[in-house]
């Protein structure tokens, strides 16, 4: 055994694997702002991760080696921003309190806006039972054809009205299967214990490499699956202006049975609570308004990247 390893008392072992450990940990940030800086990476991308796992490399990232990793945020600016946030700039992403991270998150996806940023080109529109989800989705396909609009698959009979192609594509419980086993999905979910629904995979992977901004209007759980699946995605969660509101909605579409609105009102009361887990927040007051909002996000006000 050589003379220098004999000679370690555990203590400098540890030491030096401390010090090891420390070098790899600056290194894996390091790595993270890198990929910030060159665009490679979108920093939501970056803030999600680091608010799920404190002791990831995002998570260990101080705020202004964050911001500053940010093109065109320069360390003046900075600690300005940090100062308007309230947030101090010792502080490490994972360590920001629940408001910290919100005011952090909504400054970011600000900024992304309006520099022409990577993170809107997928934006998941989702929220509560009879929100109002289909009608600002039906206004934005009618007043920004711009848009693309995902159409999911669905195991669901076709409504008087309903267009095959344009509302859904509708398909028997073996079709759907085979959709989910061959990968053609991006996401799927049984919703209201009923029928299953999906998105279609290959429109939107080919939207997207055409530089076009696509919207999903699905639910919560199909929210969380894309952003497993693509976490470059904008989520935004539609709440109503109160909750009577949202009841009002739901019993006067009147498309459920009173027992199946009882049903739905129990599980909105649980999925409002996820509106934490999501980028931004439209209140639907008015459906034009909140369709504008929504839009707002997919057009970068000073052209894209
Ligand atoms: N996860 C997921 N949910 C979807 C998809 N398409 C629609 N949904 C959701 O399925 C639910 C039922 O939609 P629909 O059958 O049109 O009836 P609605 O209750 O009148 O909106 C809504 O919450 C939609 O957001 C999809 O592709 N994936
Ligand atoms: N901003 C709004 N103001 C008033 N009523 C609305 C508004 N948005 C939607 N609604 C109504 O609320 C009901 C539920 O809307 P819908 O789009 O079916 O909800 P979801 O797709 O979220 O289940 C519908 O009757 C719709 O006309």
């Amino acid at each position: 055994m050589p003379e220098s390893v004999k000679r370690s008392t555990p203590p400098e072992v540890d030491r030096v694997a401390a010090s090891r450990a420390a070098v790899a940990a600056r290194r894996a940030r390091a790595a993270v702002k890198a990929s910030v800086a060159a665009g490679e990476r979108s920093p939501l991308d970056v803030l999600r991760v680091a608010f799920e796992d404190a002791e990831s490399a995002e998570g260990r990232l101080r705020v202004t080696e964050f911001l500053t990793s940010i093109p065109a945020i320069g360390v003046t600016k900075s600690a300005r921003i940090l100062e308007d946030l309230e947030i101090s700039t010792a502080k490490r992403l994972g360590g920001l309190g629940r408001l910290q991270r919100r005011r952090l998150r909504e400054f970011v996806a600000a900024w992304i806006a309006a520099h022409g940023g990577t993170g809107d080109r997928l934006v998941v529109l989702a929220g509560p039972t009879a929100v109002g989800k289909g009608t600002v989705a039906s206004y934005i396909r009618r007043h920004h054809p711009e848009v693309r609009l995902s159409v999911s698959a669905t195991t669901r009979s076709p409504r008087p009205g309903e267009v095959e192609g344009e509302s859904y594509y509708f398909v028997d419980d073996a079709e759907f299967d085979r959709l989910i086993d061959s990968g053609e999905l991006l996401e799927w979910a049984t919703v209201h214990n009923a029928n299953r629904y999906g998105t279609p995979r290959g429109p939107v992977e080919a939207a997207i490499a055409a530089g076009d901004s696509v919207l999903l209007e699905i639910d919560i759980q199909g929210a969380r699956a894309v952003r497993r699946a693509m976490p470059e995605a904008t989520l935004v969660f539609l709440l109503p202006p109160t909750w009577d509101e949202l009841v009002r909605r739901l019993v006067g579409r009147g498309t459920e049975s009173p027992a199946e609105q009882q049903r739905r009102l129990e599980t909105a009361k649980v999925e409002l609570a996820a509106v934490d887990e999501f980028d931004h927040e439209v209140v639907n007051h008015d459906v034009p308004e909140a369709a504008q909002k929504v839009v707002d996000l997919m057009r970068p006000r000073s052209g894209r990247r």
